[in-house]
Parts: structure tokens; sequence; C-alpha cells
């Protein structure tokens, strides 16, 4: 008998500063992308311009580190969800799983070194670690992963899972996370669920980026699944937007708006649900468990909780693993319901 598959599994994931000193260099290989900020024309100027914004950014946005423990916790996040996916992988292929970072370390090319250190693989699976399609996180890894990994001549063949925004265990997995906080209101039918997801710029938007209806979608599937499992699902749900970078015009409604307006309704306890994440970093711990929390507190909130990030729970390593697994042709007899994985964007 053929002894197990040797797959190879990139995990995509946009990175964060590991220092305070990280946080400049880490601002400008954002805003040196052009898929994060297209400039058209003005392209030549894309290094000035990047050098100028992540000079002045990052004195701001240092402190906001700062206060999450002086570095981001994306790289140790992400690396406990590698290593759990490699040993639920364990009984069914030999993965050799390595981690490529789109703004910090281990950015692409370290994941490329770390790759052709395995050796020989029979098969090789890009798995972006954003549940929702978009060009400026999905298409710009996978840009990446194409400029520096190449084509190789005969190299394995690639399977690429570019959205998992309605996988049916991710879902799962989010319902379970929002369960478990439900359960610390005293009423959560009562409550206000505040689903939040990354803001993205309209002209993106407009140019057919996916990410906003797949994001739309993740939220209906969430509450629906939720309705049916708990009786105290919440009775309203809200979706926005945070994390808007300049003056452009982004998607709507804002995260601080929303919250706002809830406190001026009267509404009194609230859940936000960081919908676009699968890790903590500083859009949820800055962002929403600080700044927003000091909001909603400023505006009459009494209860204020944050859904923790589905990061390595086993319903959110057995969906990477499913994903895998059909992505290499392996069914393992325990899988969800292929037709409602994956749909079409
Ligand atoms: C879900 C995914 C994300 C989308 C879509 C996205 C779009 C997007 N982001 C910026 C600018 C910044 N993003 C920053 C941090 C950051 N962004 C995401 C995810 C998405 N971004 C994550 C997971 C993080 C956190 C990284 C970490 O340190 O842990 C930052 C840096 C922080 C700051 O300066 O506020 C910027 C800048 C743009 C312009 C954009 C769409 C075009
Ligand atoms: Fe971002
Ligand atoms: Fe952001």
């Amino acid at each position: 008998m053929k002894g197990k598959k040797r797959v190879g599994i990139v995990l995509f994931q946009l990175g964060g500063p590991d220092s305070l000193e990280a946080v400049e260099p880490f601002l400008l290989n954002l805003f040196l992308d052009p898929d994060i900020i297209p400039l058209g024309p003005l392209g030549w100027l894309r290094r000035p311009i990047a050098k100028w914004i992540s000079s002045r950014r990052s004195i701001p946005v240092a402190k906001k580190y700062a206060e999450i423990g002086g570095r981001s916790p994306i790289g140790t996040l992400t690396e406990r969800q590698r290593a759990a996916l490699v040993e639920a992988l364990s009984p069914h292929v030999d993965a050799v799983a390595v981690t490529a970072m789109r703004y910090w370390h281990p950015l692409t090319r370290e994941a490329v070194e770390s790759l052709g250190k395995a050796g020989a693989l029979d098969e090789l699976v890009l798995l972006p670690l954003y549940p929702q399609y978009s060009f400026a996180t999905t298409l710009s890894s996978l840009k990446e992963w194409r400029r520096v990994y190449g084509q190789p001549d005969g190299g394995p063949p690639e399977r690429t899972i570019d959205h998992f925004y309605g996988h049916p265990l991710y879902i799962q997995a989010l319902v379970e996370r929002i369960g478990s906080v439900l359960r610390q209101f005293a009423d959560g039918a009562s409550i206000h669920l505040v689903f939040s997801a990354h803001g993205l710029p309209m002209s993106l938007v407009d140019k057919g980026d996916p990410y906003p209806r797949q994001i739309e979608a993740t939220v209906r599937a969430v509450c629906e699944l939720g309705a049916r499992q708990y009786e105290a699902w919440p009775r309203t749900h809200l979706l926005c937007y945070q994390s808007r970078v300049g003056p452009a015009k982004w998607l709507q409604p804002a995260l601080t708006e929303t919250i706002e307006k809830l406190g001026h309704e009267g509404v009194k306890e609230m859940l936000v649900v960081p919908i676009s994440f699968v890790t903590e970093h500083i859009e949820t711990l800055h962002e929403i468990n600080i700044e927003a929390r000091e909001e909603a507190e400023k505006i009459g909130i009494e209860t204020f909780r944050m859904m923790p990030a589905v990061g390595d729970s086993p319903l959110f390593i057995a969906a990477l693993k499913d994903l895998v697994l059909r992505a290499v042709g392996i069914e393992t007899g325990s899988s969800p319901n292929a037709a409602s994985i994956g749909a079409n964007r």
C-alpha cells in the first residue's frame, strides 16, 4: 500500500509587528502594496508616499501596540493554528505547513525557503487565513506568492482555497464562540449582536471585490445556525465595518457610529463579533476591546463584550483540516455536507 501523501500547506496571513521597532517597517511594507493602495498613474510616487504615511502613522499606532503588549500577537496565534492543523491532519497526510505573512516575518520568501528544506511534496495547498476573499488580502497574498515562488518546473500541483466564508465548520466555530459569550448575559435574546468586519475602501468594492457580499453571507449563516441552536440567541443583529484608514470612502456603517447610534437608542448590552479575523490582533484587542469599549461606556452601554477569535479552537481547526483534505481529494467520511462548502463567490 502506498504511504500517506506529502502535502505542503502555505498559510497566508497579514502579519503584524513583533516589536515596537517593527511598527514602522511593517507599515511601510503595507503601504507599499499596490493591492492595498492602488495609485494608478501615480504609481511612481508609491515609495515616497508609503514612507511618509508609515513614518507619520507609526507614532500613534506604536502607542496602540504598546497598550496591547508591545507587539502584535498574530504571529504567535497563527503559529498555534499551524501546529494544530498539522496535528489534526496527521492521520491522513504527511503535512508540511508553513506561514507566509504579507507584511512582517515570516514573509513569503521565508515560507518558500522553509518549504524548500522540506524536500519533495506530492501536492501544495495554498490556504489564505482570510475566510472572506478580498483583493486587499487574499489576492494580494496570492500575487506575492506567485512573484516569490514563481512557477517552478516539476513543482507539485497547487490547490488554492481562496475563501471559506460559508464552510459549515467555520460557521459552527463562530456560533460556538458567540454562544459561550451569550451565556454571560442574563438574557442573550435581548442583547444586540454587533458584527464588525475589517473595512474596505469603496474604490475596491466598485471594482467588484466580493468581500462585502461574503461578509454578509457569513453573518447570515451564523445567525441562521445560532437561532436554530440557541434559545436565547439575540433577536437583533447589525453588521458594521471598522478600521478605516485615510480620507477616502469606505464600507459603511462604521463601528463607532453604530455604537453611538445604539447608545442613543438606549441599548444597554452588546456583544461585538469580529467577523473577518481568525485570531486576535490590534484590530480586535485595541480597536474593539479598548477604543470601542470606551466609546460604549461613555454613551451609557452597561455591558460590552467581545467574542474571542476562533483561533485554534477544535471546530476551526477541523474546518481548516476539511478544506485541506478536500483540496487534495481525500474524503474522510466525517466531513460536512459538500454542497454547503465553498459556495461560489
Ligand atoms: C480581514 C481582513 C482585512 C482587510 C480586508 C484589510 C484591508 C485593509 N487594511 C488596511 C490597512 C491596515 N490594516 C492594518 C492592520 C490589519 N489589517 C488586517 C486585516 C485586514 N485588512 C489585520 C488582521 C491587521 C492587524 C495586523 C496586526 O498588527 O496584528 C493596519 C496596521 C494597523 C494600523 O495602522 O491601523 C493598516 C494600516 C487597508 C488600507 C486595507 C484595504 C485596502
Ligand atoms: Fe487591514
Ligand atoms: Fe486596519
